[in-house]
């Protein structure tokens, strides 16, 4: 690969739960290095919800809305295709997508990571003692959360579907693979180490596909991705105008842990999207937990793996969702943080987010929500602030299970949509008792996609470069005791126990 000019532009592309985003950024190293966003366009797109815990989107969408978003961002930069050095893609993880190799059209929607339709082949598969090998080999967990189940729903479930599998004729690739697939037009079908760890197919040790996950899972080895790097070349676009290399692919949990800097062990950032996903640098040790954490992979450089450890919380900023879409009490996101404004901790609603089940530490696929503790005064602001409270409660539940895998972390970087709101910043640092640090870019996770690009084409030399381009914008730190904070957890975990 040749150099790029320094400095240069990268297409960041960053394909989430409920939108496609593109940014811009200027890219410079040196004695003043930078990552700059210079334009960026976004496009949100339909959620299917076919039946009760099911979710898929249009894989159509998800690279329609892509497409137009990349060439809007442009347009906007007032930039050509020519004037790009690199693309880095990130992305809704374990989203499942099951295409035709000759035609490219796919053969069902994508399954959402969001989806519970396969909680009793999972438990199936638990109660048949799969467990610790599935545990061992991918550092997950036998949940729906994960692709390989819903691979084999598709291939059950469409028409044919499992013997053209057989016969090499469809791909199966999570969202990066797809897009990768569109915009090389069927020329190169990859994936790369932290999306395919995602997948439970993946032995976390080699990096490989693993033969006996395969046959536990029913899927067949001809419809799978080629496992690379996360900076690499991956194949060339011409459909932006001219040609642009893709050289960087990352899950967006694991690149808003590069955005974040978090590049040496011990260092954990938490980002507060749709769901909440914590992620503890372990360095060059995959640490399998104790307390129903997983092991993930962080980031593979040059064919060395970094790796971390995950809590995964599936409802976060999609609380503050429901309350504006389907109670209709907020006009916007933003109104949650002036209605939480003078409610005490120790209100006496509590709010169990379990609308899609129960994420780490708790792994529960058929817990359902409730709310407890509500009497003729409770309103809008209750409601807000049992909502935003509830994410600042689980995110302590991560942490305990962090430091009872002997993982104590002193503070807390954040990003994501919800990070804008200050009441839930202290809230956070009250109730988890750790100082927290918010990005100065609420787009860690695009930043961290952009940062791996402009490391794979010359820019910048080392992954650890990203650590002088860090900035925070706000640090809060916990006015809580310890006595304050243990009442309002024996409440919040007698509350939990009555939804499991
Ligand atoms: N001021 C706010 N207070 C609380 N939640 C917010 C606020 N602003 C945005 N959110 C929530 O953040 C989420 C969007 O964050 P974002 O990082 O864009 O998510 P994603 O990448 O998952 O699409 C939405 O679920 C929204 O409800
Ligand atoms: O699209 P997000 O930002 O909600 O992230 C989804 C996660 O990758 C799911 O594992």
């Amino acid at each position: 690969m040749v150099k790029a000019s320094n400095p240069s532009y990268i297409l960041a592309i960053d394909q989430g739960t409920t939108s496609s985003r593109a940014i811009i950024y200027l890219a410079q190293s040196g004695e003043t290095p930078k990552l700059k966003p210079i334009a960026s366009a976004a496009h949100e797109f339909k959620q299917h919800f076919p039946e009760n815990g099911w979710v898929e989107h249009d894989p159509e969408d998800l690279w329609q809305t892509t497409l137009s978003s990349c060439e809007e961002a442009l347009q906007q930069a007032e930039l050509t295709a020519a004037d790009l050095a690199g693309i880095g893609i990130t992305n809704q993880r374990e989203t499942t997508v099951v295409w035709d190799k000759q035609s490219g059209e796919a053969i069902y929607r994508a399954i959402v990571w969001q989806d519970r339709r396969t909680a009793a082949e999972c438990r199936k598969l638990r109660e048949a003692g799969h467990q610790t090998l599935v545990n061992e080999r991918t550092g997950l967990l036998l949940d729906p959360y994960f692709s390989a189940t819903k691979i084999s729903w598709i291939l059950d479930h469409v028409d044919g579907a499992r013997a053209r599998a057989e016969a090499g004729e469809l791909c199966f690739g999570t969202v990066e693979t797809y897009l990768l697939w569109r915009l090389t037009e069927g020329a190169v079908h990859a994936t790369d180490a932290s999306n395919a760890s995602r997948t439970l197919l993946m032995n976390l040790a080699q990096r490989e596909w693993d033969p006996e996950l395969l046959a536990l899972f029913n899927v067949p080895a001809a419809m799978l991705p080629e496992i690379r790097d996360n900076t690499a070349e991956f194949g060339c676009t011409t459909l932006l105008g001219d040609k642009v290399p893709v050289v960087a692919m990352v899950g967006d949990q694991q690149g808003a842990l590069v955005g974040q800097a978090c590049v040496s062990p011990g260092m954990l950032k938490s980002t507060y999207g749709t769901g909440c996903f914590a992620l503890l640098n372990t360095g060059d040790e995959a640490i399998l937990s104790n307390h129903r954490l997983l092991t993930t992979l962080a980031y593979q450089l040059d064919g060395k793996p970094t790796y971390a450890l995950e809590g995964s919380i599936f409802m976060a900023g999609a609380i503050i969702q429901w309350l504006r879409d389907s109670l209709g009490i907020l006009d916007n996101a933003d109104e949650s943080e002036a209605l939480a404004e003078g409610v005490p901790y120790s209100q006496h609603e509590m709010l169990i987010p379990a609308f899609t089940g129960l994420g780490a530490p708790y792994w529960e696929p058929d817990a359902r929500a409730a709310i407890f503790g509500m009497t003729r005064d409770t309103g809008r602001k209750q409601l807000a602030a049992a909502a935003l409270k509830s994410v600042a409660l689980q995110s302590h539940d991560l942490l305990t299970a962090m430091a009872e895998d002997g993982q104590a972390i002193k503070k807390l970087r954040v990003d994501g949509g919800m990070t804008a709101n200050n009441w839930f910043m202290q809230a956070l640092s009250d109730l988890t008792g750790h100082p927290v640090e918010r990005a100065a870019y609420s787009e860690a996770t695009a930043f961290g996609a952009a940062f791996l690009a402009a490391l794979q084409v010359g820019i910048f030399n080392s992954i650890k470069d990203i650590q002088q381009l860090h900035k925070i914008d706000g640090e809060f730190n916990c006015e809580l005791n310890h006595d304050q904070q243990q009442k309002i957890h024996q409440r919040w975990l007698a509350a939990i126990e009555k939804v499991r």
